[in-house]
């Protein structure tokens, strides 16, 4: 539960749920809400209102800012949260990282004109930055000051870099003249190109996670039922389960093909010397495994979705 005894917002009490801090809005929601269909959390969100309780768990849903989640999270004001790598160390906080959730995955980085003379972050020692991830970036930089005025053979930093805080749109900084470098998000890179930019350096990558507090985990069964059901709706949307039969001389070569998450399932066929195997694959590698197998002899090649899963 939060800090606060009895916690409670728009007269809804809280004292007795587990409070989930939720990104309110932007491209990890939707990934979120399928989450939580997948791992049956249900709830009524009404309109406007940023928080709504589960119909079928002690959870309440606190719709947040990704940026806020951590230091909700670390100060026990909500006890788990969704929101992304970059967000938690931005905001520099003493989290519990549960998992992490293989979406929002993106790349932090410093990018200059492409027609600038700047080939390295270090050539950016001294000028001005623009980002919206002011705490990362000047302590990122402050290395580097520290680590020029050393190789220059001086004791103090002769011109610090400026780093400014903008919230959004930082890619058109440099054209307008605003800054000689951004430290931002890159995910296609269409962004950055588009505003004549190139990436000079990643000061980070980033995913999704599921975050706690410290005191939390350990003795929350709730949290701990939460995150094996995420765990098992991500499964079930990176893996696919493949059948097939196979000659049993050809086993050892089939099961290479396909060694499965832990093992694979074999049994005896009916006609004599086949097996018949299940095993779970990579959805993103299933139409090759089915190359691999077919070229092998196996037969009867089928793939099928995982609708939830639980292994372990
Ligand atoms: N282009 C992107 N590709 C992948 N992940 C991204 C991208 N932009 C932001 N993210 C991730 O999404 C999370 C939330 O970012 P942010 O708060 O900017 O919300 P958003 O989804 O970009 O919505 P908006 O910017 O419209 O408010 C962050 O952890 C960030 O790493
Ligand atoms: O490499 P890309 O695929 O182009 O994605 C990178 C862009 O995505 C984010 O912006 P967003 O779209 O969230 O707009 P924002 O600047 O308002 O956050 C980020 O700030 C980058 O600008
Ligand atoms: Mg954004």
């Amino acid at each position: 539960m939060g800090p606060n005894d009895n916690p409670s917002i728009h007269n809804i009490d809280l004292s007795d749920l587990l409070l989930f801090g939720i990104p309110k809005k932007g491209r990890l929601n939707e990934q979120v809400m399928t989450l939580l269909a997948g791992a049956d959390i249900k709830f009524h969100r009404k309109n406007r209102i940023d928080i709504a309780l589960s119909t079928n768990h002690p959870i309440a849903l606190v719709f947040l800012p990704a940026a806020d989640i951590p230091q909700f999270v670390a100060d026990g004001n909500v006890d788990i949260g969704i929101t992304g790598q970059d967000m938690v160390a931005e905001a520099g906080v003493n989290v519990e990282e549960l998992m992490s959730l293989g979406f929002g995955k993106c790349r932090l980085c410093v990018q200059t004109p492409v027609d600038s003379p700047y080939r390295s972050a270090k050539d950016l020692v001294g000028k001005r930055i623009a980002t919206s991830f002011t705490s990362l970036v000047r302590e990122y930089f402050k290395a580097l000051d520290v680590q020029v005025a050393k190789e220059a053979g001086l004791t103090t930093i002769e011109k610090s870099t400026i780093v400014q805080f903008l919230s959004g749109s930082v890619e058109a900084s440099c054209a307008l003249g605003l800054a000689d470098g951004i430290v931002d998000l890159v995910e296609s890179g269409e962004t950055m190109h588009a505003a004549k930019l190139h990436a000079i350096e990643t000061v980070l990558t980033t995913e999704a996670v599921l975050i706690c507090n410290p005191t939390k985990h350990i003795n929350n069964p709730l949290i701990e039922k939460i995150r094996r059901r995420i765990e098992g709706v991500i499964t079930a949307q990176r893996f696919v389960l493949c059948t097939y039969n196979v000659p049993r001389t050809k086993l050892a070569n089939a099961i290479k093909i396909t060694p499965g998450k832990k093992s694979p399932s074999i049994s005896s066929l009916d006609t004599d010397g086949w097996v018949a195997v299940s095993v779970m694959v990579l959805k993103s590698k299933s139409a090759d495994v089915m190359d691999e197998l077919a070229e092998i002899g196996a037969q009867d090649i089928l793939i099928t979705e995982i609708k939830n899963a639980r292994m372990n």
